[in-house]
This record gives C-alpha cells, structure tokens and sequence, in this order.
C-alpha cells in the first residue's frame, strides 16, 4: 500500500516509511491512496476470531507489501498479550440497543493502548530491519503520552519525549508518565494547553534540519499506523452484534479525531455502519461543526475530561480530505485559512455530506457529571467522564432495531474526584499501579516555545537530567 498527503505536496510512502515519518512533510497527514475494501465474505471470515488474529488481518493490507500477515500476527500477539480481559476489547449491554465496548484494559487504562502496543512493536521490527534509531515525540492531553511511554520504555532505538499541558491532565494520568524513570523517557510539562503541545510537535516536524538530526517519528494519531491499528475493534464490535448482514452504530468521544476517524476508516472499507456520533465535552469545535458548519477555534477550557480538552483536532483534516473528493489543494487551503484565522468555511455540501454519516453532541461538567450518575444508577456501570459523553451521545442518537455501541476509553480509576464526586465511589487502580502514588516523579517544566522544546530534545538525547 503506497499512502499519500492531504495536502499533495510530500513524496508517496510505503506503510514502513509512514510509519517513521509520522508527519508528512507538506504538513498534511498520511493517507492510503486506495481504500481496501472487503467482501461480505472477507468479513464473515473474521468472526469468533482471536483479537489479535483478527487485528493482524484487518491491518494486513495496510501494511503490505512492507510486512507480511504472519509477521503482524506476531507482533498482534505480542501486544495484545498483557492486557487484562481476555477478550481484550469486551461487549457490556447497558441499556435498551446501547452497548459499550470497553478499550481500557491495556497497561495503561486508556484504549490508547490498542494501537500504541502494536506501534512499539511495529517501530522495533521496522527499526531493527533498518539498523536504525528514532526519537520519538509527542503531545498528550494526558492519555497518550503514557500508552507511548508505556511502548517504548526500555527499547533501545527509540527515545521518548512527551509534552504534556502542565496541570491540565488528572493526577494519576500525570503519574502514569512522570514516575517512568527509564533513560530513554523525558517527560516535558509545557506551560500551555494541548493544543499548544500540539503546535509545537507539529513545528518541529516542519523544522526540517532539526527533524533530520533527530530523526524525529511521531506516535500521536497524525501517524497513519495509529489508525490503522484501531480500526480492528470496530470491526471486532460489528461483527460481535450481528454485521455484515446488519448495521451497527457509534457513538466515540472524541478529540483529536482518530478513534472516530478509524470508525469512518472501517465504513470505508465496507463494514455496515449507520451513524457515527461524536461526544465533545465544553471544547466542541466538531459538535458546533456538525450541528451549524460552524467551525471556530476558541480558547481550550479545563474539563472534567482533560483528554478531550481540545480545539486542533488534527484527524479532522483526514475526514476534509476525504470529504472534498480527495482535493488536496483545497483541503491544504482550508487548513492553512484556518490556523491563520482560527476559522474555516467549510463549503456547504462538504458539510452537508459530513451530516449525513455524523452527529454530534456536547457535555458540559454538570451534565457529565450527571451522566456518570444516571447511567451508574440506571445500569450499575461506572464509566469514566469521557466515556460517559460517548454513552450519553449513543443514547441520545440510537435508531430503533441497530445496535449502537459506546466506546469507553479510558478506565474511570483515571479520574478519581470527578467518579467520587459524580458517585461516591472511588474506583481503584489494578495492583501493577497500587504504589502510584508514592513513587518519584521525574519531569522538567518547560514554556511553550519551540526553542524551549528543541534545547530539551537535544538534552534528552544526550542524557541530560529532566529532574
Ligand atoms: C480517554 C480518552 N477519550 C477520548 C479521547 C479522544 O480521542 P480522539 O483524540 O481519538 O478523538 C482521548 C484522547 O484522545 C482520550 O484519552
Ligand atoms: N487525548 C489525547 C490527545 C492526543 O491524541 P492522539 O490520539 O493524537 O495521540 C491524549 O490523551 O493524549
């Protein structure tokens, strides 16, 4: 599979060197440049298999020629080995046609884990090949950056540095990161918000002698192998609940846009999905979007769902693409009005064509914290604030006779005052995390420039302290 640029202007790429480059160089994002598309029967196929089996064989023609489907396997086995339910990504049925798969039962609690195990073992395979080194960096609103941390930690042709929003992640999330000691992890608590993170990962992949001397690779979901390794649960949920002969819908809280992007990815390549619903907490740029065309940055505020404090929704670009007919010079266009403007205008039949497959709905604080009681009381599942909004979004948008499934994506032991205050119930860590709390931190403070950021990749690499 070659892969193509949003915005037309950076070189065609292999799965392998996609995966190193992250960022395409024109600033766009990576993309196959022909959707595989499967049978009823490639689908039938799939059923009542072994997750990682089933991974493997979704992704495989993502990844080919570059490495086979006996390899990705492998590497699915590998990952998917440590997590903690058996089924990996498990069904609950919480309400009349509303069923909630679960994504957080990987190490670090939070279905960053599905694709982010798999791209630590993707990155050692492709680098080992290679003989290779890269260092990794990335931004985080307090979910990824410890599933990257957690798939990386200890590999020796990979450095990590993670910019995380500081005091803007929950305190646990940020212990997650800051207490992983291992040489080749720097945490950096940037004085900004995600969106700023963002920016700067972005502005040093733009950067290119500074890319170059680095060898920098991303891990945030502007990497096409982050999406390809989640769209397999879609698949895994669809089947579990009667398709390809029936249609199944989602409803996903969203943020930066990848996980419900893999939805739209699984649509495209021939699963029977109805609607897709996108939940927002306060910071609803898509739900503005899909309910009025309008898109508008405003200032991120702090919510009790840190992960989805968000404006820049990076994946949004991927959809645009896609949703103007693959017009790469418009797409690139729209993308560079709208960080100049902080708007963008999208035209109407683009947006009209996005409302016919999404909605979307927005939470704030007291109705998530609503959510979280209503639906504990009305079914006895305690679920995360961000997983509630995508409950709350199936709910509100479920059409009689197709199963609409939730995804919860991260653990609600993540969040513990907004689950004690919501329900009185303070739910506990899993034991390989019970001494969270009383282990070292290590991070060092940073401002949010790019100058700041670039001295601290280059004192990461050549071991300086982060204390
Ligand atoms: C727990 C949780 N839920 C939802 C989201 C939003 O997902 P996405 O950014 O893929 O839209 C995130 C962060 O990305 C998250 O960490
Ligand atoms: N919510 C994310 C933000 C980054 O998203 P990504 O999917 O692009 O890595 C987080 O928790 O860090």
């Amino acid at each position: 599979m070659r892969y193509i640029s949003t915005r037309g202007n950076a070189p065609a790429l292999s799965f392998s060197d996609v995966l190193l480059t992250g960022l395409a160089e024109d600033g766009g994002l990576y993309l196959p440049e022909t959707w595989p598309e499967f049978s009823l029967s490639d689908w039938r196929a799939l059923r009542g298999l072994p997750y990682p089996e089933l991974a493997a064989r979704v992704m495989a023609p993502f990844a080919a020629p570059d490495i086979s489907f006996e390899t990705l396997k492998t590497l699915c086995e590998r990952a998917y080995a440590g997590f903690s339910h058996p089924a990996v990504v498990p069904l609950t049925q919480v309400d009349d046609g509303l069923f909630v798969q679960e994504l957080f039962h990987g190490p670090t609690l939070a279905f960053k884990d599905m694709a982010m195990q798999v791209l630590g073992h993707l990155f050692e395979h492709v680098l080992t090949q290679r003989n290779e080194r890269v260092t990794i960096v990335a931004a985080t609103s307090g979910d990824t950056g410890s599933a990257a941390i957690e798939a990386c930690r200890g590999r020796e042709r990979l450095s990590v540095v993670i910019l995380h929003p500081k005091g803007r992640t929950s305190e646990v999330q940020r212990r997650q990161m800051t207490t992983v000691l291992e040489p080749n992890v720097t945490n950096l608590a940037v004085e900004g918000t995600f969106d700023d993170c963002q920016d700067l990962v972005k502005a040093l992949f733009a950067d290119m002698s500074f890319r170059r001397e680095m060898n920098l690779s991303a891990v945030n979901s502007i990497n096409w192998a982050r999406i390809a390794a989640q769209i397999p649960y879609y698949v895994h949920a669809a089947l579990a609940l009667g398709a390809p002969e029936r249609e199944v819908s989602f409803a996903v809280p969203t943020g930066n846009f990848g996980n419900i992007l893999a939805a739209w990815a699984a649509r495209r390549m021939g699963l029977p999905i109805r609607h897709l619903c996108v939940g927002s907490n306060r910071n609803d740029i898509l739900t503005r979007f899909l309910n009025a065309n309008d898109m508008t940055i405003k200032g991120v505020v702090p919510s009790l769902s840190p992960s989805m404090d968000i404006q820049v929704s990076s994946n949004f670009e991927r959809l645009l693409f896609e949703l103007l007919g693959r017009d790469a010079k418009r797409c690139a266009e729209l993308m560079t009005g709208f960080r100049a403007s902080g708007h963008m205008d999208i035209p109407a039949e683009t947006w009209e064509r996005a409302r016919d497959l999404f909605s979307g709905l927005a939470l704030d604080d007291a109705q998530t914290e609503a959510a979280i009681r209503s639906v504990h009381l009305r079914s006895g599942y305690l679920a995360d604030p961000h997983s509630v909004i995508g409950i709350e979004a199936g709910r509100q948008f479920r059409q009689p006779g197709i199963p609409m499934v939730a995804e919860a994506t991260a653990h609600p032991a993540k969040f513990p005052d907004a689950m004690v205050a919501a329900t009185g119930i303070l739910p506990a860590l899993p034991p390989h995390m019970a001494d969270l709390f009383e282990r070292r931190e290590r991070y060092r403070t940073v401002p949010a420039t790019q100058n700041a950021i670039k001295d601290a990749v280059r004192a990461a690499l050549a071991g300086g302290s982060t204390d």
